[in-house]
């Protein structure tokens, strides 16, 4: 287990409070949250909780949170989720553990985004990371084409996308909704509110790994402390 994002998870359970629905975001960090979060449920804190996938739902069933059913859910007080790049105005590329689409729904629907990670995943401009972007199975070559020129057109500097594979090699990865992975080489995202809303219009686009304006505070784990960074943001909800 890594040492910095165990210290960010530590530092977000400051962010949890009694009562509270609470967003709980996909990958390893993550995953370090929901174990440390049942160790406070066990405590004696009560929260209750919407999964962002089902290894997500498996991990808080097995720490002992309470999950509520996402389709009577009316609001999510708090998210903390991992994210797999985060730049210096806290834009985020998601998605690289396949979980985009419901870890976006649930970040929109939230009043508060906190974001966990290790120092690594800090950068000056979004885009080393392949950009995660979540499609329709249907007509996959003429979206994966839109998705490329949507890039170029948006400033990137590649816009390669190779469809995401099982890891035991039985064929393209199927999300928790059903829809493919293009993992799109940007090397560069000079304009990430462009990019995003570029990729949006296009039909077979379900969703991308750009998370603009969503995250307010950002936990970075070092090895022997977390840093907490906040922007102010302000919500709909
Ligand atoms: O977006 C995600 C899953 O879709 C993860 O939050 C992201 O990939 C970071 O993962 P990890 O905490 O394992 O580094």
């Amino acid at each position: 287990m890594s040492i910095a994002k165990e210290n960010a998870a530590q530092a977000a359970l400051e962010f949890v409070q009694d009562g509270m629905v609470l967003g709980l975001g996909s990958g390893s960090t993550a995953e370090i949250f929901i174990e440390k979060l049942g160790d406070q449920v066990a405590g004696g804190l009560k929260v209750t909780a919407i999964p962002t996938s089902q290894r997500t739902a498996q991990c808080a069933i097995e720490a002992g949170i309470t999950l509520l059913d996402p389709d009577r859910v009316d609001h999510i007080d708090l998210t903390i989720d991992g994210a797999d790049e985060v730049d210096q105005v806290f834009q985020l590329i998601k998605g690289g553990g396949a979980c985009l689409l419901r870890e976006k729904i649930v970040a929109q629907a939230s009043r508060k985004m906190v974001v966990i990670v290790d120092d690594r995943k800090m950068v000056e401009t979004l885009g080393t990371f392949p950009l995660p972007v979540e499609v329709d199975p249907f007509c996959l070559g003429v979206t994966a084409q839109q998705v490329y020129d949507a890039l170029m057109a948006t400033g990137c500097e590649d816009g390669q996308t190779v469809l995401r594979q099982m890891k035991d090699g039985s064929g393209p990865l199927v999300t928790d909704g059903g829809h493919y992975i293009l993992d799109c080489r940007c090397r560069r995202i000079p304009d990430p509110v462009a990019t995003a809303r570029a990729l949006a219009m296009i039909p077979g686009v379900m969703e991308t790994g750009l998370f603009i304006d969503l995250a307010s505070t950002i936990i970075v784990g070092e090895v022997d402390h977390a840093k907490v960074l906040e922007i102010r943001r302000e919500t709909s909800s």
